[in-house]
């Protein structure tokens, strides 16, 4: 055992682990992807929905890529819940909106708190990874084999071995956009992949990234057995940058025409999605619908540069902390950033397709030679 070498190894130990309590096996990415297999149908769909994003964030496909959902997963049963209502709206909107769940599982904090349900899944410092593990990966096969795209932020290095082919759609959040390790990460995965602006509102951390992350890189990783491995990734040719606001919003005409002749200055793709949550919201979850409003409105006046947005939404409305007493924990309630509710979610959805149907049938009757 490593621990019994270093213990044996009196000098030693003053200087190794000096900071670590425990260490604990845990199951290799092989494991678990033999105990929770994916099948060739969930497989087809996963391939099909990343193809579509890719075409979206790259300008091909004119349908918007909507990002819809609770800003974190702590309750496999409100997320099936959520996921389900999203599904049947989608069949109805998916001529303008490409509409994929948000499904959060690991929460970057700007100090402290709950990490989200792999890190923690009982909600109660336990942190039990790898029970974690498995129920997001259940999760994951299940919304898979119901046909429901996932978006995620990846945050910890070594999870996406044990869940990356499961997801369609992958976001560098604002705390980690200027990390090398995220970078070197995205470069390798296999969805789309958005970085979002620092929390400070910094447009560089997000256009930097997603320049690095399209080149390859070397780095250290772990292979699907668990081994420490060096990657040699290719680079990911579909990163775009995401819109969250920072000490002020960034979701204005003029804010996306920044970044527009940012990103064509440093000879990227101009094109981008906008959170409609987080600095652009001022953090307060009714300011999103208006901020959806905002760039639909842009886009029918002729905007061509967001390719899509994303909204923070759970089946109620509002947020709770995680009590001591979890019998008391409200159904369907965010525990970390306050979201809109449902029926709040399917009106902005409606809206923003209907607005978009308004501005391609005049859009094809210019094309048409009517005049007005
Ligand atoms: O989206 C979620 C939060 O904004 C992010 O995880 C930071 O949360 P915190 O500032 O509450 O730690
Ligand atoms: C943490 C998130 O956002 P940001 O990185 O923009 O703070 C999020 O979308 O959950």
């Amino acid at each position: 055992m490593l621990n019994k070498k270093i213990a044996d190894n009196e000098h030693l130990k003053r200087v190794v682990n000096v900071n670590i309590n425990a260490e604990k096996v845990i199951i290799t990415p092989d494991e678990i992807k033999q105990r929770l297999p994916v099948s060739e149908q969930a497989v087809d769909f996963i391939a099909q929905s990343r193809a579509t994003i890719a075409d979206i964030v790259t300008g091909k496909d004119p349908r918007k890529l909507a990002i819809v959902g609770p800003c974190s997963i702590h309750d496999i049963d409100a997320a099936k819940a959520f996921a389900l209502g999203l599904r049947q709206l989608s069949e109805t909107l998916n001529d303008e909106l490409f509409i994929v769940m948000r499904v959060y599982f690991e929460k970057p904090r700007t100090t402290v708190g709950w990490k989200g349900l792999i890190n923690d899944p009982y909600l109660n410092n336990s942190f039990e990874v790898e029970d974690g593990l498995l129920l997001a990966r259940e999760l994951l096969i299940w919304m898979a084999e119901m046909e429901i795209p996932v978006a995620t932020e990846v945050l910890d290095p070594i999870s996406p071995q044990y869940l990356s082919e499961l997801i369609s759609w992958a976001a560098i959040g604002a705390r980690t956009s200027e990390s090398q390790t995220h970078r070197e990460m995205a470069s390798g995965l296999s969805m789309p992949v958005g970085f979002k602006n620092g929390t400070d509102g910094s447009a560089s951390a997000a256009i930097n990234a997603m320049k690095a992350a399209a080149s390859g890189h070397s780095f250290l990783g772990i292979n699907q057995l668990g081994q420490v491995t060096l990657m040699e990734t290719k680079g990911n040719p579909h990163g775009h940058v995401i819109l969250r606001g920072g000490t002020t919003p960034n979701y204005q005409a003029a804010d996306v025409a920044q970044y527009e002749k940012k990103l064509n200055a440093a000879g990227l793709n101009p094109y981008m999605v906008v959170d409609c949550s987080h600095g652009n919201s001022n953090k307060d979850h009714m300011r999103q619908p208006l901020v959806l409003a905002d760039i639909v409105q842009q886009i029918v006046a002729g905007n061509e540069s967001i390719v899509g947005f994303m909204l923070e939404s759970h089946l109620h409305a509002g947020n709770q902390p995680v009590p001591d007493d979890l019998q008391t924990l409200k159904y369907g309630v965010s525990i970390t950033d306050a979201c809109i509710d449902w029926p709040t979610t399917e009106q902005c959805l409606v809206e923003a397709a209907n607005q978009l149907r308004e501005r391609d049938k005049v859009l094809s009757s210019i094309r048409n030679g009517v005049t007005f």
